[in-house]
Order: structure tokens, then C-alpha cells, then sequence
């Protein structure tokens, strides 16, 4: 039988001297990389407030202790930047934006620096000889390996690692995207760390990895089946539980035939392991199928969820719209005593997890929670309606417009009445377009314990996070410009070090802002 980890070691030694270059000593580092980046003076003054429990401790170099030292830096497009990755380029600009809008005490927690990333969804080309699994290199569709990513997870390399002895021992091809031939065109590989069996200080490095093989055909039954099936024999001798080193926690097939750039198919088929990943996070056990969308950095997504859970009122009732597989509504709903969550979703795959996820909530929880297969932009106003607390985690794209209206008219509607926004669209209860009425319906409910009231109003609170700063600056010039909502609070999170990328939490309340001398101004009359 192979032995994935001598052949690691190999492939291992193999990198080694460009590893080195690329480690020690910091100034070599400088000269090879200096057309694309050099370190910047660490000036940390302007920088908001920061939680110094979440910075953790530097791989090595003393000189240079929060640098990537990635060998892959250059070529790949993963990371944009290599040095101070505890202080993303975009953080000074976020930091003055919120403080020119009231917001004094923004922060910023940066958490783990390297290993981050438990999701990663990587293109397969090159050879059966040759396999190349990584990302393309910026502007190409060039595939560059990463063998040895500073941003995954050990066990996603690992598993990439045996992959390649899979494809080259059972000559598999990988995808050419010319010619739309081969059999493998990606992999996604998502790591769980929840694993009660182990001490909680393990449970992270010891994660095992849900690898999903995105397969040139149309379904399991087609010509080149019996080597997707050969293939993920080998992953599942090599990397399942009967091996020396278990890496893998299940194995599934995606196919695709399409010949656009959208990388999964309609069709998902279980092969090995175990059917659910399960992954504890916000203070609740979510479910989470390949086909469903999930955080990238599980550990770092924790510390938003702990923030955003302060902002929720207990006893609140919450919209959470693109709420995916529930994960923000859940968690809300299990630790604010929520009396009602309503999670609104695209993508029907969500389905499946949430309802895995709710039979696993506390028996204790007296909440109405359900999830809701349909577009949020449609009707947003009947989404907000009879909620304290509207929850948004849009794509990468923003707001969709209808929606920031929809929000602008709620703040200006009387908030304890049931006068509907002005401009309104809504017509409740004169709807009768079927489709709309079936979307309404919830697709998973559960229903609470008590009898709650219905809740007649509108948001009071609009919690926003968003992973693109662009669209988030956008938006929130939209929300605030009508004067409808003001910032109250802003933090941000490291959830992609190395990249442009940062995760903004943003706290709206209704109404214009009442800046800080007027309220000083409101205060001392009241004391007179
Ligand atoms: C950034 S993800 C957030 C998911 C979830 N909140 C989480 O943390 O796992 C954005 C989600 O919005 C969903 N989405 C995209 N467009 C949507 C729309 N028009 N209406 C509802 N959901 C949408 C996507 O399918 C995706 O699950």
C-alpha cells in the first residue's frame, strides 16, 4: 500500500531550500520578493482597539513574526500582501471611515495568522504524471500548485498531497478546460474540527478534512465512474480510519459537465465516511453539506458570532437574511432566548443542513425558527416585518438595492405601529401571485413553546457583516445618507490574513445620528 507520509516527507524535502530562501533570513526574503511587496514601517498608532487574547503565537522567524513566508507567493493569487498580517492595508482607511461616522471605539481582532483556512475549493489540471491542484495565477486560467499553502489548514495540504499519488497511481486525468476532456476538474476540501472524542486543545490541528471530487460527468453511472470510484478507494485506504494517518473525514462526488466557470453541478452523490460534518460553532452544532456555503475560517467566524450575539436584545425576535445554512440564526436564537428566528436563503441546498442543525439545538430553546427557500431582494419588507433585529451576510457583492430601500422605509415608519413604510410595496394581505405566497412558506419550522404575540414592528436594530470592504463602504454611505439608520458600533475581524479581504460587523439603529455634543447638549438640560 502507499504511505502518504513518506511521501509527503519527500515532496516535503523536495521544497525544502526554496522553503528556506523563502523563511530565513528576513532580508532574502525582501531581495526575492521585492517587486511585488516590501515590509512596510509598523506604525500602529492609528489602528483601532484590539483583543489581545486573539493573536496568536508566530510560527518562527523572531524578526519578522507576523510575515507569511509562503514559498508560493509570488506565483499564486491566494495572498496579496506577506508582511504584518495582523494589520490588513485596508484597516486604516476602515478605521477613519467609521470613526468619521461616530463610531470611536471601532476594533479589530486578528486571530490565528497562518493554517486558517478550513474551506478551500481548488482547481485539478496538469497530468495523471504531473497533477496541479491550487489556485490560477492572477489574470490566467493557469493553475499554480500550492503544495505547501501558509493559509490552509495542515490536513487540507495533507490530503492534497494524497490526492496527486491517487491521480497519478490510477491515471486519472485532470480537467483540461480547453477541450473540456478529463476526469477531475476540482476539489473542495472542508476540514471539521469538532471532535468531542479529543481534548479541545487538539481538536483544531487534528481536524479531518470532507473532500468533495468535482467529476467530468454527468452522473455516477457514466464511462469513467469506475475510476472516481477506484479513486476514492485510495483517499479512503490512505486517508481513512484504518490508516496510519487519518486525515479524512468523508468523500463525496459533485458532478459537472458544463463547460462555464462555475465549479459544482446540480448532482451530489455520498461516497465514504461519514454523510455529516458537523462543526460546533456561535455555541450550537451546525451541519453543513458540501453543497451549502461555509465560512472559511471557522475560528475566526467564531469570534464574529460571539460579537454579534452582544448586539441581539434577549427575547428578540431576528430576521437573518442570506442566512445560508442557518448558522448566525441558530446561534443567535440558542443564546439570546430569540422568540422568534426567521433565516431567508437562495440556495435550497441549505435545507438539509438547517434541519440536521435544529435537532441538535438545546430542548430548552422556546423559539419559532424557520428557514425560508427564497431570493431576500424580492420582498424584503415582508421579511422585516414583525422583527426587533434584522441580520444581513450578503455575497461579496452587497446589498441588493431593493433591499436598502426596504430598509431606508422601515426607519421611517412609526416603529410601535403597524403602519406600513412609506412607498411601501407591500401588500400582505392582498397577495395572491402563487409564487410569491410559496416562498413565504416556511421550508423548515419549528415551533415554540409559548404562545409569543405576534410581533407587529419593524427593525429596530440592522447588524451587517459583510466579508468585502468595497461593498460594504457602499452600502453603508446608503443606509446613513438618507438618514434612516446611524452606525453605532463597527468591529472588524481577520478572517483572511493575507489578502485584502476583511470581515466587517456593523451595527445600525434607527434613526439619524445625534452626534456627540448634541447628546452631551440633551444630557446637562435633563440635569438642570
Ligand atoms: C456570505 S454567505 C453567508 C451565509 C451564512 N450567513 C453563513 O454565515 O454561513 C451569503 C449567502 O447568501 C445567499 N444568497 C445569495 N443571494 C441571495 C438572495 N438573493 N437571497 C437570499 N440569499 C442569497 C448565498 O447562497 C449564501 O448562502
Amino acid at each position: 500500500m502507499f504511505s502518504p507520509a513518506t511521501s509527503c516527507q519527500r515532496r516535503a524535502l523536495r521544497y525544502a531550500s526554496e522553503m528556506a530562501l523563502s523563511l530565513f533570513p528576513p532580508s532574502l526574503v525582501t531581495a526575492r520578493l521585492a517587486a511585488r511587496n516590501t515590509p512596510p514601517p509598523v506604525a500602529t498608532s492609528h489602528l483601532p482597539n484590539r483583543n489581545p487574547n486573539l493573536l496568536l503565537e508566530s510560527p518562527s522567524s523572531s524578526s519578522a513574526p507576523t510575515a507569511l513566508q509562503c514559498p508560493h507567493f509570488q506565483s499564486c493569487s491566494g495572498c496579496s500582501y506577506e508582511w504584518n498580517l495582523d494589520q490588513p492595508p485596508v484597516l486604516q482607511e476602515a478605521s477613519k471611515f467609521f470613526r468619521d461616522r461616530g463610531v470611536q471605539d471601532f476594533t479589530f481582532d486578528s486571530g490565528r495568522l497562518w493554517e486558517w483556512r478550513c474551506r478551500a475549493k481548488l482547481a485539478v489540471r496538469g497530468t495523471p504524471e504531473s497533477p496541479l491542484i491550487g489556485l490560477y495565477q492572477e489574470g490566467t486560467h493557469n493553475v499554480v500548485d500550492i503544495p505547501l499553502c501558509r493559509a490552509h489548514h495542515p490536513n487540507i495540504n495533507a490530503a492534497v498531497e494524497l490526492l496527486k499519488q491517487g491521480i497519478s497511481k490510477l491515471n486519472v486525468q485532470p480537467y483540461d478546460e480547453d477541450v473540456g476532456t478529463g476526469d477531475l476538474r476540482y476539489v473542495q476540501m472542508a476540514v471539521t474540527t469538532y471532535n468531542t472524542s479529543l481534548p479541545v486543545a487538539e481538536r483544531y490541528q487534528k481536524g479531518k478534512v470532507q473532500l468533495s471530487l468535482v467529476w467530468n460527468s454527468r452522473n455516477e453511472h457514466s464511462e469513467n465512474s469506475n475510476k472516481l470510484h477506484a479513486l476514492s478507494n485510495f483517499l479512503w485506504g490512505n486517508g481513512g480510519p484504518s490508516s496510519n494517518t487519518h486525515l479524512i473525514h468523508s468523500i463525496w462526488a459533485n458532478f459537472q459537465t458544463s463547460t462555464s466557470n462555475i465549479i459544482f453541478g446540480n448532482r451530489w452523490r455520498h461516497l465514504l465516511g461519514e454523510r455529516d460534518f458537523w462543526e460546533h460553532i456561535g455555541g450550537v452544532d451546525i451541519s453543513l453539506d458540501p453543497s451549502s456555503f461555509g465560512q472559511a475560517n471557522t475560528l475566526a467566524f467564531n469570534s464574529v458570532l460571539r460579537k454579534l450575539q452582544k448586539y441581539v436584545p434577549y427575547g428578540s425576535s431576528v430576521v437573518d437574511l442570506y442566512a445560508g445554512a442557518g448558522i448566525i440564526g441558530l446561534s443567535i436564537s440558542a443564546t439570546r432566548k430569540c422568540r422568534s428566528v426567521k433565516c431567508v436563503e437562495i440556495n435550497k441546498e441549505s435545507k438539509l443542513s438547517f434541519e440536521k442543525s435544529i435537532s441538535r439545538l438545546p430542548k430548552t430553546i422556546d423559539s419559532n425558527i424557520s428557514w425560508h427557500n427564497t431570493d431576500a431582494s424580492v420582498e424584503p419588507l415582508y421579511w422585516l416585518k414583525g422583527s426587533d433585529v434584522v441580520v444581513v451576510d450578503p455575497p461579496r457583492k452587497g446589498l441588493h438595492p431593493s433591499l436598502i430601500d426596504a430598509l431606508c422605509n422601515v426607519a421611517w415608519s412609526d416603529h410601535k405601529s403597524n403602519e406600513e413604510p412609506r412607498g411601501s410595496i407591500l401588500k400582505v394581505k392582498d397577495e395572491k401571485r402563487p409564487w410569491i405566497l410559496r416562498a413565504r412558506e416556511a421550508s423548515v419550522h419549528i415551533d415554540s413553546k409559548t404562545a409569543w404575540e405576534k410581533n407587529q414592528t419593524w427593525p429596530e436594530t440592522l447588524i451587517y457583516i459583510s466579508c468585502r470592504w468595497e461593498s460594504f463602504k457602499e452600502d453603508c454611505r446608503a443606509l446613513l445618507s438618507s438618514k434612516a439608520w446611524h452606525l453605532e458600533k463597527a468591529h472588524a475581524f481577520n478572517l483572511f490574513p493575507g489578502t485584502e479581504s476583511i470581515e466587517v460587523l456593523g451595527v445600525f439603529k434607527r434613526g439619524p445620528w445625534v452626534g456627540q455634543k448634541k447628546k452631551k447638549r440633551r444630557k446637562t438640560k435633563r440635569n438642570k
